[in-house]
């Protein structure tokens, strides 16, 4: 990989090695952009092939969330960071303290939270060393696990999707496939079953299909079974990649919403799908529940306030929709459009000067 091409070629920022040999730490963080403000964006510890693997990981996730909290309208830009290492065996609280430390070194240019492989007790270590990281306990007065607010999330884009696709937005008596019931989904599917839409489900860990199979009277499918049943909604809760060659030709749905980032393997993917008439909330939009809630942590959390814009989430579905067909192109890429236009008319508005600029962070320079 030629990493300043490719850098260039999304426009990146910066692209930080940080290692310590004590804990084992090796962990790389990439900043995507900033004109919205401090890059805020997960923690995913991973066992991958190879470095190259890692850094690339890194780049691109940090680019969705540059898309992720602009389209959620959050004045944040977006960044990641891969931890190498095996989440169930190589954790260690020197290892998160140190990274904590090169968290604090880069002055707020970067904030992290969760992601795979990562918790909120991870987040409280962190806490330990920097102010830069969100997700950590509710006993800080914060907002704790993001997982159940990205499921509502989720469920509140679906019901905008089902709007756009069946006429109304109710989910009762609809059948909708999800895939994955992890922490996310097992908390989707208890919305769902609330209002009255039939489960059916799928997952490689039998414990977890077994609980949302006696809690919510889902049905349970083998996991390659799960894109070709009978159903209204699919809804992909689990791996990226997973709206591809191999699957689209299986798919009876007439809804694609889910929790799951990356869900197109490629984008002529999601063209092939809006071709097939299928509505497609697309990823970063639906599942910015998680990001929504943990970035009020600086202003300091109100949970009150973060669901109010957690279920903005509906709107926003709607506006790609709009997009969509104000400029006829599909809803992946009216959800750029969407989050390229706020990055632009930000960047034009920041060259006025101002000599000393007030943004998101300035409420935690007291702490
Ligand atoms: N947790 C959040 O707040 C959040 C926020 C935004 C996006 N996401 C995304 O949502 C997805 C789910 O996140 P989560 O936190 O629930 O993760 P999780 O690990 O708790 O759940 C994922 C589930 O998918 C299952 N799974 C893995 N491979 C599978 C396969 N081939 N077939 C069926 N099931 C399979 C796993 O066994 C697990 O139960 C991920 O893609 C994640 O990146 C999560
Ligand atoms: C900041 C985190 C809550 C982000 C979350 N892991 C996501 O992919 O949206």
């Amino acid at each position: 990989m030629e990493i300043f091409k490719y850098m260039e070629q999304y426009d990146y920022e910066q692209l930080l090695f940080c290692q310590d040999k004590e804990s084992g730490l090796k962990a790389i963080i990439a900043i995507h952009d900033t004109t919205l403000g401090p890059a805020l964006g997960g923690t995913r510890m991973w066992m991958y092939e190879s470095e190259e693997a890692a850094i690339e990981d890194a780049l691109r996730l940090a680019r969705g969330m540059t898309y992720k909290n602009a389209a959620a309208g959050l004045n944040l830009g977006g960044g990641k960071t891969v931890i190498i290492g095996d989440p169930r065996k190589d954790k260690n609280e020197a290892m998160f303290r140190a990274f904590g430390r090169f968290i604090q070194g880069l002055n707020g240019r970067y904030i992290t939270a969760e992601d795979v492989g990562t918790t909120v007790a991870d987040m409280d270590i962190i806490y330990e060393e920097t102010d830069y990281v969100t997700g950590i306990s509710p006993a800080f007065g914060s907002s704790g696990n993001p997982s159940p607010v990205t499921a509502y999330g989720v469920y509140r884009g679906m019901k905008a999707a089902a709007k756009e696709a069946f006429g109304s937005d109710s989910l009762e008596g609809k059948t909708i496939a999800v895939q994955g019931v992890g922490n996310v989904a097992y908390n989707l599917c208890r919305h769902l079953h609330e209002e009255g839409a039939k489960l059916i489900v799928t997952d490689i860990n039998k414990e977890a299909v077994q609980r949302v199979v006696e809690e919510f009277g889902a049905k349970a499918v083998d996991p390659n079974d799960i894109y070709g049943v009978d159903c209204d909604i699919f809804a992909p809760c689990a791996l990226g990649g997973i709206i591809n060659d191999q699957t689209i030709p299986q798919l009876k749905a007439k809804v694609i919403a889910g929790a799951a980032n990356n869900q197109l393997r490629e984008a002529r993917h999601g063209d092939i799908i809006h071709e097939m008439g299928i509505v497609y909330a697309p990823d970063y939009v639906i599942n910015a529940g998680g990001v929504i809630n943990v970035a009020d942590e600086l202003y300091g959390y109100n949970r009150e306030r973060a669901m109010k814009k957690v279920e903005q989430i509906y709107n926003n579905i709607e506006k790609v929709f709009e997009i969509a067909k104000r400029d006829n192109i599909p809803t992946y890429k009216a959800a750029d459009r969407m989050a390229e236009e706020r990055i632009e008319k930000m960047r034009q508005s920041r060259s006025q000067f101002l000599q000393n600029g007030h943004h998101i962070l300035s409420r935690r320079r007291g702490r």
